[in-house]
């Protein structure tokens, strides 16, 4: 999947049709979101928003990309940012409605909403804040820090430095990076994402049943009965 420089408002329909049709993409099991060229994303198209200044039109669209982002976040399917170049603004908070971020030499992630006189809208600062913890969101928020690879991996904001911000060499990087967590059926990688997801997002009852539920869609399930066939040694 690949993200555009900035975000107009085609462009957030189209990543709604993207999500619906990831949605529907039974044999999935990973997703890699990256820019086109060489920024990530840099957030909303400012001549766009220019036009839509009123409260109302404001939050219809935050309320739309708070959809669209929880939605991505909650895929059963395991999901990187590969960060090359500035993910600024809405594309900081895109980059915290993937499971994973991986950044390219040279890469930042900054939430310059208060320089925009904004607080991030699109779920950014909530993920932000369950990712990095209060203290260093509001570090990064209310100083609108530039957050290069390093100081994304000691926040844990990201998982990796790759060693090349070349294009096509970081996303082959990425995909690498990406295949040690998808590697199996896609049914299980599917149902391991689900766990996590209503793990984080439940309260504990409602999180144990669910939990069994999704148990219940892989045991006796063809991946399970052949692996009781191998018998794997795990040692
Ligand atoms: C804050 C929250 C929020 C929301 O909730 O809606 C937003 O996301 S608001 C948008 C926040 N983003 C910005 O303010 C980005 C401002 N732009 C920059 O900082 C730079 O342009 C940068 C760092 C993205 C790229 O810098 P670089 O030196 O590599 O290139 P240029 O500055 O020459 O940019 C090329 C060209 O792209 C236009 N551009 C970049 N970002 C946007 C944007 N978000 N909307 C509209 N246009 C954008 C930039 O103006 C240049 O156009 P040009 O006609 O060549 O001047």
């Amino acid at each position: 999947m690949c993200a555009n420089k900035s975000e107009s408002g085609t462009m957030m329909l189209e990543l709604q049709e993207r999500v619906t049709e990831l949605e529907n993409w039974k044999d999935g099991k990973g997703l890699i979101i990256y820019g086109a060229g060489n920024t990530f994303c840099s957030g909303s198209d400012l001549n766009a928003v220019k036009a839509m200044s009123n409260s109302q039109d404001g939050m219809n669209m935050c309320m739309f990309m708070q959809n669209t982002l929880t939605r991505l976040m909650r895929l059963p399917l395991i999901s990187v940012a590969l960060v090359q170049g500035k993910a600024i603004g809405g594309g900081a908070e895109l980059t915290t409605a993937c499971d994973f971020r991986l950044m390219a030499p040279g890469s930042e992630i900054r939430f310059v909403h208060k320089h925009m006189g904004l607080v991030p809208g699109w779920g950014g600062a909530a993920r932000l804040v369950r990712m990095v913890g209060s203290r260093a969101a509001l570090q990064l928020l209310s100083g609108a820090a530039r957050v290069d690879p390093q100081r994304a991996l000691c926040l844990g904001l990201s998982e990796e430095t790759l060693s090349s911000s070349d294009g096509t060499k970081a996303l082959e990087e990425a995909q690498v990076w990406l295949s040690q967590y998808t590697e199996g059926p896609a049914s299980v990688i599917q149902a391991v994402k689900k766990v996590v997801t209503v793990g984080r997002e439940l309260p504990l009852e409602d999180a144990l049943r669910t939990e069994k539920d999704i148990f219940g869609t892989v045991w006796g399930g063809p991946a399970n009965l052949q692996a009781l066939v191998r018998r794997p040694k795990h040692n």
